[in-house]
């Protein structure tokens, strides 16, 4: 069935985006070629980026801009920059955000970035190199009304301010709307550093009415203390919920007490670790099999699999990060009755605040923190409804829901166009 190639040993994102694609449009009942205009990026661009080191020497680096598709509109979609960024990967990043962008009715297609680095190691002015290069590489594919890149992991405001500094300089207008995550006094919405926690914290409210948890006294553990996972862990820690467990690249910390989450975000540093403060650190696997009422992946994908997924001690599983779950360890969960709010639905906050502020960057007119809290609630209960009503009328999962009604959308769109047909 698969297209896919990938060093990725276990779970190909790609192979697991078209396993799901396919499984929606059979439900659906389209013809082969639905499936086959939906199954790859409809243009992909592989760069070198030469970047002066401040030793003096030049390291070439490999990039990639992966547009899914833009029947819809223009794609849009996160920069990466991590040591384990693949091709095939930034392949299924970019058809995620085409389902993310439908899920929220957004006037999109996804588009995902990425560079193989490892931002950790290297100094301000090597990362400014390195992003002005990457856009410079990719300018001429990229733009307002072409693709909009924002933040993903291990990128920020900042490198997203060098960004658009160097696509204005290369167009020669100033040319704010051309990504999204921007510094405020660059154009940047407020509420967007926020905005991915905010709507995960949003859909953790919405299921634990469903399963009738107490939101005020939930037990949660959250793998990840980057942009996303530190601001949920105090969004829910403010709440009442007690967070029993938090993780980073390095590894994982558990307190069943429940851990003082503002004083550990006074102490992240800017990529998001904060287990050197402890000394009763443990894997990163093993977290995920403490007990808990729910499970945030918050980090990266690939990490519930068909070899952890039978010991989770969780009643739900939210996807914060995107591709946490392999297919095959989401059959075991759903076997087991756990519930899983699927990534394209649970961290869609972040490119919907993010098109709110394109909106706002188009306009020249910008919204009060207020408008953007409402609007961004707004948008993610309509989602959840959306996905969770499909889910019961189809009776499958909300995963499956949540394919059936983007991919929906995105045939429509490509039909309207010609460029499909069934
Ligand atoms: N930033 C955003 O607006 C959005 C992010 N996401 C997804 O959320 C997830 C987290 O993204 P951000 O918080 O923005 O990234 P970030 O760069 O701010 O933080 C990443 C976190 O993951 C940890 N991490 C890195 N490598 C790891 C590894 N090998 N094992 C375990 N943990 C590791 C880091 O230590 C850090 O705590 C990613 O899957 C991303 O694609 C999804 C939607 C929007
Ligand atoms: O804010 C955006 O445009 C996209 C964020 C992103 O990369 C994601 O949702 O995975």
């Amino acid at each position: 069935m698969s297209t896919a190639t990938s060093n990725h040993a276990e779970a190909n994102p790609l192979v697991e985006f078209q396993h799901n694609l396919k499984d929606a449009c059979e439900l659906l009942r389209y013809p082969e070629n639905v499936y086959d205009f939906l199954k790859e990026p409809i243009r992909f661009l592989q760069v070198r980026i030469p970047v002066k080191m401040d030793d003096g020497t030049t390291v070439t680096f490999t990039g990639y801009r992966a547009q899914h598709n833009d029947a819809v509109g223009p794609t849009k979609g996160g920069i990466r920059f991590h040591p384990e960024v693949d091709a095939d990967e930034v392949k299924a990043l970019s058809g995620w955000m085409s389902l993310k962008c439908g899920i929220a009715d957004l006037p999109y297609g996804g588009g995902k970035g990425g560079i193989i680095c490892d931002p950790r190691k290297m100094s301000m002015n090597e990362l400014e190199r390195l992003s002005r290069g990457y856009v410079r590489a990719i300018s001429q594919i990229v733009g307002p009304t072409k693709d909009i890149p924002a933040p993903d992991v291990f990128t920020n405001a900042q490198i997203m301010a060098w960004m658009m500094d160097e696509y204005s300089e290369i167009r020669e207008f100033e040319s704010p709307g051309f990504i999204t995550g921007k510094p405020i006094a660059l154009g940047g919405s407020v509420g967007r550093e926020t905005a991915t926690s905010k709507g995960v914290f949003h859909v953790y409210n919405m299921i634990c009415k469903i399963k009738g948890i107490d939101v005020k006294n939930s037990r949660v553990i959250v793998q990840g203390f980057g942009n996303v996972g530190s601001y949920l862990a105090l969004f829910l820690h403010e709440q009442g919920a007690k967070v029993v467990g938090i993780a980073d690249a390095n590894g994982g910390v558990y307190d069943e007490n429940g851990l003082d989450i503002p004083s550990l975000m006074d102490r992240r540093d800017s990529f998001g670790t904060v287990t050197h403060l402890f000394n009763n650190v443990i894997p990163n696997k093993d977290l995920l099999e403490k007990e808990c009422d729910i499970l945030i992946p918050a980090a990266l994908g690939g990490q519930i699999t068909k070899d952890n997924a039978d010991r989770l001690k969780c009643k739900v599983v939210i996807e914060a990060a995107n591709g946490p779950t392999t297919h095959e360890a989401g059959e075991i969960l759903e076997k087991r009755g756990i519930d899983v709010v699927p990534d394209v639905l649970a961290n869609s906050g972040g490119v919907i605040v993010s098109y709110f502020e394109w909106v706002q960057n188009n306009q020249g007119y910008y919204w009060s923190e207020a408008e953007v809290d409402t609007k961004l609630q707004e948008k993610m209960e309509a989602s959840f409804h959306k996905v969770y009503n499909t889910a019961q009328e189809y009776k499958v999962n909300m995963r499956k829901a949540a394919y059936l009604v983007s991919v929906r959308r995105l045939a429509e769109a490509g039909r309207l166009r010609g460029w499909v047909s069934f």
